[in-house]
């Protein structure tokens, strides 16, 4: 217990460790973070590994009362309901990769639910001068986490912001308190999947790291914009042209310096006086700047190419923005001077003496970058399962939505999605099915992008990891687990899994459909067909589409745009009444889901297209109908219709392919053993029925007295709920939901081979 007693001065006795806490408080570097941290674990002889016990330990031994004053705030933390204490997570081991804000801030949560939590991250030192806007609610989550007490300015009186280091050095002295285990000057270069006795573990440089090692169930990536894990695909969202420059002048906290006002954001459009003086007088054009007071003076600026050009900064003219701003395309001089330029001016002339920063590389710190695109995660979690081991994947910060500075949604929107992760590997460590885990995480992840501080509760001090304590209208279930399965990679132990096709698959000739749609849906109102996705919305195009070819079902001038659940569910009930061809989902989802699947659209309209030419009315449709056609077309098929790789295009090949794959599974699964369950190992499977046959659904439908009528398709043997075409599997001439399919005795998804059938209980 404790260290040794020595004595300051005569009425000064002071506890090494609390000196040493002392310092780890303080601390303003990582490495100082990291030294007096492992000091202080020696002194109080407590292994930080020991992560189960680190905090209680800690507590119970440092008795000082500067240290007591942040445990009453962690404790109080810590005491949430959500967390289980601590014990919602005992099973779990995360692996967090990079310690910027948005990593530590997940670590942190990841902790106080009992997981064991590793962060990785490749640089050594903490050196980011960048100043962030914090939106109240981020101010009040920091203030309970004790910043304060690690850094006293943060945040006084009306300030609103903080550098990205003095963050990241806040937030490393709470994980480690909790027992995170933090390493710098790693580099994770990829995931190596289970072998033998071993999990998942990370391949890391340098190779002999000890972390490499850890074997984990969770990965969370929180790298930063430009890293994307394997399994994650990023969409890009294109603006016209847009420059920013940061810069960073040195800070000598004089009376002088304090004098000066901040400018939180001005915009040309509020202030076009400013920007004409600032033309006039310096030849600078801006679009908006920003400053702010903290370790440094900190500057950004969205700059005009044109002024840019004319100053010297840019060499040449380039249309591709990369070439733009390519270092060799830039004088560094010349933005040192432009960036100099533009912070004396707007700030009257009051700085002094203004000296760049340096950066970590020595150099003065100024940045240009180009934000014409902005990147978002199309998905924000994963799911791996290689031998039987799972492995739940998750992006936070940056790398799963890019920030617009301007707007500071940096933090604001980082913390929400570090946050809505740790709720959701809450529920994975609580045995929640994982299909259900995604579906929710989805359905959080399509609000984030959205969230102002205006449109999120106010209630600031309820904020938890529960997602509904922060976002005012939030549907947990408004993405169904159904359709997730694009989420996750089971291609071992799912080798027929629909998803593992649909992501790895890029789709190619769907031109042809989509004209099909646009010359049979031309001239209705509210009717552009563009795509297979936003263009059938409203329902209208579908409508539309009926009309044409039958205009006796449907009284177009009846419809409203505005009423896409009630336009869907008349399509769909005309279209399989009439053509027998099955939704693929329900008329309430479409309507509802921020995002139409194009695949699942493709399908359904190949098939109304496929129908609707066929010569007779009533001529069977569906898959098994399609698969017939697509083979006899196949055959006339032209190179180009065959090519691959063309995102916006779903071909008739990929369909053949998507055909044959399911058809190829009857003839696997037939051959395959009867498995158990992998992950329930202690309760053998009974031996399995011999007449067990498995029916795949793009077979031809089974014979009336075969066990699998049209009409008991459509409902899951086991739920009793729809199952629409793309989620349904069969076996024992039943068919469910995919999801449905599962153990018995631990709620796992089965394989298709890994069952028995027990014919007396149906079960
Ligand atoms: N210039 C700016 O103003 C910047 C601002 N930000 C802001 O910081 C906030 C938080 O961002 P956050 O999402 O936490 O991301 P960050 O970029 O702050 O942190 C990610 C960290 O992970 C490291 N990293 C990346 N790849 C690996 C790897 N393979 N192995 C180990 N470490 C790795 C990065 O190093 P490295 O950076 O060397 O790749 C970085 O230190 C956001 O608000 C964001 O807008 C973030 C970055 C720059």
């Amino acid at each position: 217990m404790g260290g040794l007693l020595t004595v300051k001065g005569p009425f000064d006795p002071v506890n090494p460790s609390h000196a040493t806490f002392d310092l780890f408080v303080q601390a303003q570097s990582c490495k100082d973070v990291k030294h007096h941290f492992a000091e202080l674990c020696k002194q109080l002889d407590i292994n930080p590994k020991d992560f189960r016990s680190f905090y209680g330990k800690l507590k119970e031994r440092l008795n000082y009362w500067k240290a007591k004053a942040l445990w009453a705030k962690l404790d109080k933390r810590a005491s949430h309901a959500d967390y289980q204490q601590g014990k919602a997570c005992t099973k779990n081991k995360c692996l967090v990769l990079g310690a910027g804000p948005c990593g530590l801030r997940v670590a942190i949560e990841l902790s106080l639910l009992g997981a064991q939590v590793v962060v990785l991250e490749k640089r050594e030192a903490f050196t980011r001068n960048n100043v962030l806007h914090l939106w109240p609610y981020t101010i009040c989550d920091l203030r309970a986490l004790g910043a304060k007490k690690f850094y006293g300015k943060f945040c006084t009186g009306s300030l609103d912001h903080i550098s990205i280091r003095q963050l990241q050095l806040i937030l490393l002295k709470v994980s480690l308190l909790l027992g995170v285990e933090v390493h710098t000057g790693v580099e994770f270069q990829g995931l190596i999947e289970p072998s033998g006795d071993s999990g998942w573990t990370a391949n890391l440089q340098p190779r002999s790291h000890p972390a490499s090692a850890f074997q984990f169930d969770v990965f969370i990536s929180a790298g930063g914009g430009r890293f994307v894990p394997d399994g994650f695909k990023h969409k890009e969202l294109r603006g016209k042209l847009a420059i920013g420059i940061t810069a960073n002048f040195i800070n000598r906290n004089t009376a002088e310096e304090a004098q000066v006002a901040e400018i939180s954001g001005v915009a040309r459009i509020y202030n076009q006086k400013f920007f004409q003086d600032l033309l006039a007088q310096t030849g600078i054009d801006l679009e908006n700047i920003v400053y702010y007071k903290d370790d440094t003076h900190y500057f950004v600026m969205t700059a005009k190419k044109k002024s840019l050009l004319k100053k010297g900064v840019i060499k040449q003219d380039y249309s591709n923005a990369d070439e733009l701003l390519a270092p060799v395309n830039v004088d560094r001089e010349a933005l040192h001077s432009y960036a100099h330029d533009a912070a004396h001016f707007s700030t009257g002339g009051k700085l002094p003496d203004l000296q760049f920063a340096r950066s970590q590389s020595g150099q003065p710190d100024v940045a240009m970058f180009d934000f014409t695109c902005m990147h978002r995660a199309e998905n924000a979690s994963f799911v791996k399962e290689r031998r039987g081991k799972k492995l739940l994947m998750a992006l936070v910060g940056d790398c799963l939505v890019e920030p617009f500075w301007p707007l500071g949604t940096g933090i604001a929107r980082g913390f929400l999605a570090a946050f809505d992760t740790a709720w959701m590997v809450r529920s994975w460590g609580m045995g929640i099915p994982h299909l259900k885990v995604l579906a929710e995480r989805e359905s959080v992840y399509q609000l984030l992008s959205q969230t102002t501080p205006e449109n999120t509760s106010k209630n600031y001090a309820a904020y938890s990891i529960d997602p509904k304590t922060r976002y005012q209208r939030v549907n947990l279930s408004a993405i169904h687990s159904n359709q997730v399965r694009n989420v996750r990679d089971l291609s071992h132990s799912c080798p027929f899994d629909l998803s593992v096709f649909a992501l790895s698959e890029s789709f190619s000739g769907s031109e042809e459909l989509l004209k099909w749609c646009q010359n049979h849906t031309a001239g209705y109102a509210n009717v552009h067909v563009k795509d297979f996705t936003h263009s059938w919305r409203s329902g209208l195009a579908l409508c539309a589409l009926i009309h044409h070819f039958r205009s006796h079902l449907i009284d177009m001038s009846a419809l409203d745009e505005s009423s896409a659940a009630h336009n869907f569910h008349l399509a769909f009930s005309i279209l399989e009444k009439e053509l027998g061809i099955q939704p693929v989902m329900s008329a309430a989802d479409l309507a509802n889901s921020s995002e139409i699947d194009k695949l699942s659209m493709v399908l359904y309209l190949t098939q109304v297209q496929k129908a609707f030419s066929s010569p007779a009315k009533g001529e069977r449709s569906g898959i098994g109908y399609f698969f017939l056609k697509v083979k006899k077309r196949k055959k006339v098929k032209t190179e180009k219709e065959m090519r691959m790789g063309d995102d916006d295009n779903v071909s008739l090949g990929f369909l053949v392919r998507f055909c044959l794959s399911r058809f190829m599974i009857v003839v696997i699964v037939l051959m395959s053993m009867i498995q158990p369950c992998d992950l329930c190992p202690q309760t053998p499977a009974p031996p399995v029925s011999p007449e067990l046959t498995l029916v795949p659904d793009s077979a031809p439908e089974p014979e009336p007295n075969t066990g699998g009528s049209m009409t008991n398709s459509e409902e899951c043997y086991f739920c009793g709920h729809r199952v629409y075409v793309l989620e349904r599997v069969s076996a024992e001439g039943k068919f469910f939901h995919r999801s449905c399919f599962s153990c018995h005795e631990c709620g796992i998804t089965l394989r298709l081979g890994g069952y028995a059938f027990d014919q007396s209980t149906g079960e």
